[in-house]
């Protein structure tokens, strides 16, 4: 029996599941155990600033190694600047200031001498709205191998069809594969976006709410590719939508308003929250 339905055993109750669908649930996650997991990235009393304003205070988290983990919380929480972090994006961003640690297997990734372009590859991203590049199907999967060097025939035959057959993406483009991607329709962007991630052989994938743009059925196809993926790879989701954390990650961090307030195995946030105002954004009370 799971670990839940021993609970509700003994106390002759049901798990409390807060109107959330958490039946995919059972799959793994009954015997899912932090202490049990090898870790991909650490992150240490992580600090951010946008200018004077600290939108992150003091995060302190560990990211499984090949699971999926869901950050949840209200908007303007700092999901998506936390994940941001993981492949140094907010360089990027005028005034951003960091201050602690995120080791990605063991190495601080803001060390002065971290090469942040590999660090990209290592650690890929995929944004809410598809971003192909204007080209074709096969040079937006190709892109990353050029931009390596990669330029033999057979070596980005071979991964631009491994690719896409990863997104889920292979059998709707085979045999049209020189036609542009932008003539795609919106959910096949963003699996032609996930296989060109995929095809430079990241480590993590960070997924920043992957399908809010999408219409359901083109969702439903991204929430199984990531249940395929993360066999090969770490990937760390932001999500707005509560059912869909439930659905599809093994682990949940409930963020509110920069602070992080609890992280567990969804099974467990979902059911039996530790802090009174994780129950209280899942029961949506507040959001
Ligand atoms: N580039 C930026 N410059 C200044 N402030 C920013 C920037 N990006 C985000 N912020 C601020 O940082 C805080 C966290 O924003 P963030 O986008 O990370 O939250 P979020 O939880 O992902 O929100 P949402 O769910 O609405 O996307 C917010 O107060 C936001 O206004």
């Amino acid at each position: 029996m799971t670990d839940v339905a021993n609970r509700a055993a003994e106390t002759a109750e049901e798990p409390r599941t807060h109107g959330i669908d958490i039946s995919s649930l059972a799959r793994v996650t009954d015997t899912l155990k932090l202490e049990n997991e090898k870790t991909s990235l650490e992150v240490k009393d992580l600090k951010l600033r946008y200018g004077d304003k600290e939108a992150l205070h003091g995060i302190d988290l560990v990211i499984p190694q090949k699971r999926v983990t869901a950050f949840i919380g209200p908007s303007g929480c700092g999901k998506s600047t936390l994940l941001r972090c993981f492949n140094r994006m907010n360089d990027l961003v005028d005034g951003c200031t960091i201050e602690g640690q995120i080791l990605l297997e063991n190495q601080n990734i803001y060390q002065r001498n971290v090469d942040v372009a590999d660090l990209r590859r290592r650690v890929g991203m995929v944004f809410q709205k598809p971003n192909p590049f204007p080209k074709s199907i096969y040079e937006n999967v190709a892109y990353g191998l050029r931009i390596q060097g990669i330029n033999k025939k057979r070596v980005l035959d071979e991964t631009v069809e491994w690719a896409l057959k990863s997104a889920a993406l292979w059998d709707e483009v085979k045999d049209r594969l020189d036609d542009s991607a932008l003539g795609l329709s919106g959910g096949q962007q963003q699996r032609l976006v996930i296989a060109r991630t995929v095809a430079v052989k990241p480590e993590v994938l960070l997924l920043d709410e992957p399908a809010s743009a999408l219409d359901p059925l083109s969702t439903l196809k991204i929430e199984e590719l990531i249940h395929e993926l993360k066999d090969e790879y770490t990937i760390v989701i932001v999500t707005h939508n509560m059912q869909q954390a439930a659905r599809v990650s093994d682990y949940t961090a409930f963020m509110y308003m920069g602070d992080m307030i609890e992280f567990g195995s969804t099974n467990e946030l979902f059911t039996n929250p530790a802090k009174k105002q994780t129950e209280d954004y899942i029961t949506g009370r507040y959001g």
